[in-house]
């Protein structure tokens, strides 16, 4: 532990502190470069974008950028650390749009006292982007500052915490459902947590055929239920009327347990009164609610998953955000909606079914993955997400009528 904090800290500090910086695109070596780089050139294309705004995404970066934005109260599991301390997060995200999707991005850390000043931050510097990320802001706040900001921009604004989660949690659970023999329809789920991740992920295992009276979910407080006078309005929508009201209560036969809460917070002793081959997916990082290795002491007849990489089965948002982005900019889509995130479900869980290429085992350090306990969810370093991912998203896009552009022409190919 000691060995990997250590190593953690020389690879944010050193050769030069952070993990990303800007790069040019165009040459800038000699008088007649600067003179059309900058003055007098740079005029030329201000004055095309004054006369037709959509010449924006011709002459700048704005089309293949995307801003990643905080407030630094739900960062991971470490809660509210505060925006400068949110950043090393925040550039991992920059670096992760970057590496797997080749999308240019910023790093925005916003200090705000009210919900209207945040929005009113993000609202205003939002034209200089082709879309938002939000990161790491916690509920209930996220929601109402997401659906502010999606009203407000015209360019995609997507909580990653919220969708991007939801959309691998989704994905996996398909595939782990399909291998424990499992129906969607019938399974009791528990869901720790009850912020950002759990909601949306709820919402969208909703949305693939999960019944919600046969959702638990559970705060700080325990269980979410309908004799609680102390629910916001997003966690009313998963009051059961139940005498159940602790996690042990909540536990006993339950098929599924989605974690996205904070670590440490599943007993070995609740893992085996699950019900036969049940599903974990403990997702709180960096510390996942119960370690893989307890887990599996516990029960033999489990899936396993966390949100890290050192272990198998990454559900991690980072399966999601650089490829729902890539597809969205590529065809200029206004919004990211329910057909585009469904899209994204589809094609992260079909990947998962193929055979894995050697150079993703060469990357995971695996001699061997195929479809099944230890692999139910592509590896984040899989190019073939970027093409599959991306290409079902845009396609969703022009579908659903929400891209100003037409699909391009054998994209992805
Ligand atoms: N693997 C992945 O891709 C992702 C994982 N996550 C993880 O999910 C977790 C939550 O993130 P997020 O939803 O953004 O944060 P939020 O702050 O929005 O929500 C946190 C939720 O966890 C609940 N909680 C905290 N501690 C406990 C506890 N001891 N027992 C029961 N519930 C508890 C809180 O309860 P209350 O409402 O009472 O405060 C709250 O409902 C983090 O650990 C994060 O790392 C998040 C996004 C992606
Ligand atoms: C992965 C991620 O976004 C989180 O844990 O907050
Ligand atoms: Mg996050």
């Amino acid at each position: 532990m000691t060995d990997l904090r250590q190593q953690a800290l020389d690879y944010h500090a050193l050769p030069t502190p952070g993990k990303i910086s800007v790069s040019l695109t165009t040459a800038a070596e000699t008088s007649q470069d600067l003179s059309l780089a900058y003055s007098p050139g740079v005029a030329e294309p201000c004055r095309e974008i004054a006369n037709n705004p959509d010449d924006v995404y011709k002459y700048t970066g704005k089309g293949n950028t995307v801003a990643v934005i905080t407030n630094g109260t739900a960062v991971l599991g470490l809660g509210n650390i505060g925006p400068m301390a949110s950043k090393p997060v925040m550039e991992g995200k920059s670096l992760l749009f970057k590496r797997f999707a080749n999308i240019d991005s910023f790093d925005i850390e916003v200090k705000h006292k009210t919900v209207e000043e945040f929005v009113n931050t993000v609202a205003n510097i939002a034209d200089s982007f082709g879309g938002i990320n939000l990161e790491d802001i916690k509920a209930p706040e996220c929601f109402a500052i997401e659906k502010a900001l999606i009203e407000r921009c015209k360019i995609p604004v997507f909580h990653d915490d919220q969708h991007g989660t939801a959309i691998v949690t989704a994905a996996g659970m398909m595939n782990a459902l399909d291998i424990q023999g499992k129906d969607i329809k019938q399974a009791n789920i528990v869901c720790l947590g009850a912020g950002a991740a759990a909601i949306a992920c709820m919402e969208l295992l909703i949305k693939c055929g999960a019944q919600r009276e046969k959702i638990y979910m559970l705060d700080t407080k325990g269980v979410v239920h309908t004799r609680r006078n102390d629910l916001n309005e997003y966690k009313k929508l998963f009051a059961n009327n139940t005498d159940k009201r602790t996690l042990d209560d909540a536990i006993e036969g339950a098929d599924v347990f989605v974690g996205v809460s904070g670590p440490d917070l599943l007993s070995q002793k609740q893992v085996k009164a699950m019900a036969d081959k049940p599903i974990i997916f403990a997702c709180s990082n960096p510390d996942p609610e119960i370690k893989p290795e307890l887990a599996l002491a516990a029960r033999d007849d489990l899936i396993m998953a966390t949100g890290r990489s050192d272990y198998p089965n990454q559900v991690n948002n980072v399966l999601c955000f650089p490829f729902i982005f890539r597809g969205a900019l590529d065809v200029r889509a206004r919004t990211i909606n329910d057909a585009m995130k469904i899209a994204a479900v589809h094609a992260i869980r079909t990947l998962a079914k193929e055979p894995v290429p050697a150079e993703v085992l060469k990357a995971s350090c695996e001699k061997d993955l195929s479809f099944g306990k230890d692999y139910i969810i592509p590896k984040p370093m899989d190019p073939r997400l970027c093409s599959a991912v991306a290409k079902a998203v845009a396609q969703a896009a022009v579908d659903s009528g929400v891209a100003a552009l037409d699909m391009p022409e054998n994209y992805m190919a």
